[in-house]
């Protein structure tokens, strides 16, 4: 694959600065709807399950009980507390779409070469669409499908090759010749991530050449790409310990999860502080 052209590079140094030097759920989300929400106004409504949780920290690494200190903080984990606090989840889902908006205009240029023969996509856990929408927008001889919550994708509208599937990743991933998941191994424990794994390799219809999962996610002691990105990552992996039970992974521990979910090889292209990775079954 080439490498990331001069424009691309930039945005992507400037969306990790950005996220480095900003409260990194403000900014995720300024980067979609600053004009429309105050940054205090951000922090209050997203901010607050996260502050409380930091608050507890010292409590849980002290006490060390089971379960994440977001759940210490307020009962339920990150995903039933967006079920009951609606602001809050539709908060999260634009921060993410801001995210992907950055993403995917890198994703479908710089990276289309990964696209190269495949007919069909499934974006699990894809929030609202945004990358299956640039996918299906830059590709429209792909067939794209998004899957995530029944909450999150209520009121989203597909396009003729987009269409939006309600469910449980866990449960069944739609068949297709290759399956994304940005930011989604790195909010679970290995035992779920080979769970999510092994569904992806069962949803692969071509498993020879076109077939393959694509994971955007940060791989912790990658030298390959131009800048140092150690003081981010180990901001983001203190914003996993709070709220979930995931971890950010070296190239060591991905390729474990990867050979024990059946898959045979994988590669890795650096995207400022993560990383595309395509894993072949
Ligand atoms: C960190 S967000 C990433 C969203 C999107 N991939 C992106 O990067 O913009 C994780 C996503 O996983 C979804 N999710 C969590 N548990 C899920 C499940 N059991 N089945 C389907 N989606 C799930 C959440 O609703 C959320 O949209």
């Amino acid at each position: 694959m080439a490498e990331i052209g001069a424009k691309h590079e930039e945005l992507l140094q400037a969306q990790a600065h950005l996220y480095k030097h900003t409260n990194y759920y403000a900014n995720s989300m300024s980067l979609k709807c600053a004009v429309e929400l105050s940054i205090p106004e951000i922090i209050n409504h997203h901010g607050k399950p996260m502050t409380h949780s930091q608050l507890v920290l010292s409590g849980w690494i002290k006490g060390g009980e089971g379960g994440t200190p977001l759940e210490a903080a307020h009962g339920k984990g990150i995903w039933d507390y967006g079920l009951e606090h609606p602001d809050v989840s539709n908060l999260f889902n634009e921060a993410m779409a801001g995210d992907s908006s950055v993403v995917s205009s890198v994703l479908v240029t710089e990276c289309k070469a990964m696209f190269e023969g495949v007919t069909s996509l499934v974006d699990v856990g894809g929030g609202i669409g945004v990358i299956g929408r640039a996918i299906a927008e830059a590709f429209p001889h792909i067939k794209c499908h998004v899957l995530d919550r029944p909450q999150v994708v209520a009121s989203c509208k597909g396009r003729e090759n987009l269409e939006f599937a309600a469910g449980d990743m866990f449960q069944g991933i739609p068949s297709a010749d290759a399956v994304l998941l940005k930011w989604i191994l790195h909010d679970w424990n290995d035992e779920d991530c080979l769970k999510l794994l092994k569904r992806c390799r069962e949803a692969i219809v071509s498993k020879e050449k076109v077939g393959k999962v694509i994971i955007i996610d940060i791989v912790m002691d990658h030298k390959g790409g131009n800048h140092d990105s150690t003081e981010l990552q180990l901001m983001l992996v203190m914003m996993l310990v709070i709220s979930v039970d995931g971890r950010e992974r070296s190239e060591h521990e991905w390729e474990k999860l990867f050979m024990e979910s059946g898959f045979t090889s994988y590669k890795i292209t650096p995207l400022a502080f993560r990383s595309v990775i395509e894993v072949f079954p």
